[in-house]
């Protein structure tokens, strides 16, 4: 068989999802967190730099927006902008995702101000995280719904926090922990309109398959950006002969 057949819907997401190898579930910062090797001080870094992301998804989605004439896309994607902004008064139930990260801020003790200022934010996760709304500005749009696909891998990160958090950091006050109950099933349902469009769109040849792969290697690159940049800021980073740590996806 040429190897530059065309992959059935299914190898196609099979190959997508191959790369959750290189998730940030895998990064050094990640395995400490879930092993609860981090102190206060370290997840209130994650905290407030991770804000930056999550005030960045409703723009990167509206810029998405922005690029899509198909009516019928736009109206299951606006969503993702409720989710994360929410949508009515906020004292009557229309709180969403970056409200709930605020008060996982609060938890972890830190000042909403503070966390709202981004005076804690480093400028390496800046620019990671900026990549990724000027890809959504600057490609087609279904490179950019593409490019959202680490959400596969999401739900079990967020299930990990929610199972792990409570014994290894009993520190942190449980309502914290919201924002990732809401994520599980939301995550759900965009994964699938994500995968759905990106199967149909990028299915059309081998070539195209494979840029997919690509895209999708890019958002992981950033999000593995994303939490290097957290690490250095906030643990003392080993580096033997040169090398701070080997990727493992990348042996
Ligand atoms: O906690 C995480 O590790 C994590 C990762 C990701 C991701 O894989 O991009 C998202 C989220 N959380 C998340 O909560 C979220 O709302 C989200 C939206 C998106 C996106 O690209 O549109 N990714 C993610």
């Amino acid at each position: 068989m040429s190897d530059t057949q065309v992959w059935s819907r299914e190898e196609f997401e099979a190959k997508l999802r191959e790369r959750g190898r290189g998730y940030h579930i895998h990064h050094p910062f990640h395995v400490l967190m879930y092993e609860g090797k981090l102190n206060q001080q370290q997840i209130q870094c994650w905290v407030a730099n991770r804000y930056y992301y999550q005030i960045a998804i409703p723009i990167k989605d509206a810029a998405i927006l922005s690029n899509c004439p198909d009516i019928d896309v736009r109206r299951g994607w606006i969503q993702r902008i409720f989710d994360h902004d929410g949508s009515g008064p906020i004292n009557e139930g229309g709180k969403g995702g970056i409200e709930a990260w605020l008060q996982l801020g609060e938890a972890v003790g830190l000042k909403r101000e503070d966390v709202q200022s981004l005076k804690l934010v480093s400028p390496a996760a800046k620019f990671a995280v900026d990549a990724y709304i000027n890809f959504a500005r600057q490609r087609p749009w279904q490179e950019s719904v593409c490019s959202s696909l680490t959400e596969l891998f999401a739900p079990h990160i967020h299930q990990q926090r929610i199972d792990a958090w409570p014994e290894k950091y009993p520190w942190i006050k449980s309502d914290g922990l919201q924002y990732f109950r809401n994520r599980l099933t939301q995550a759900r349902r965009d994964v699938k309109q994500g995968l759905d469009i990106t199967l149909d769109y990028f299915g059309k040849s081998r070539e195209m398959q494979e840029r997919a792969c690509e895209i999708l290697q890019f958002k992981l690159d950033v999000l593995w950006a994303l939490a290097d940049a957290i690490m250095l800021q906030c643990c003392d980073v080993k580096i033997e002969n040169g090398v701070q740590y080997v990727r493992q996806d990348q042996v």
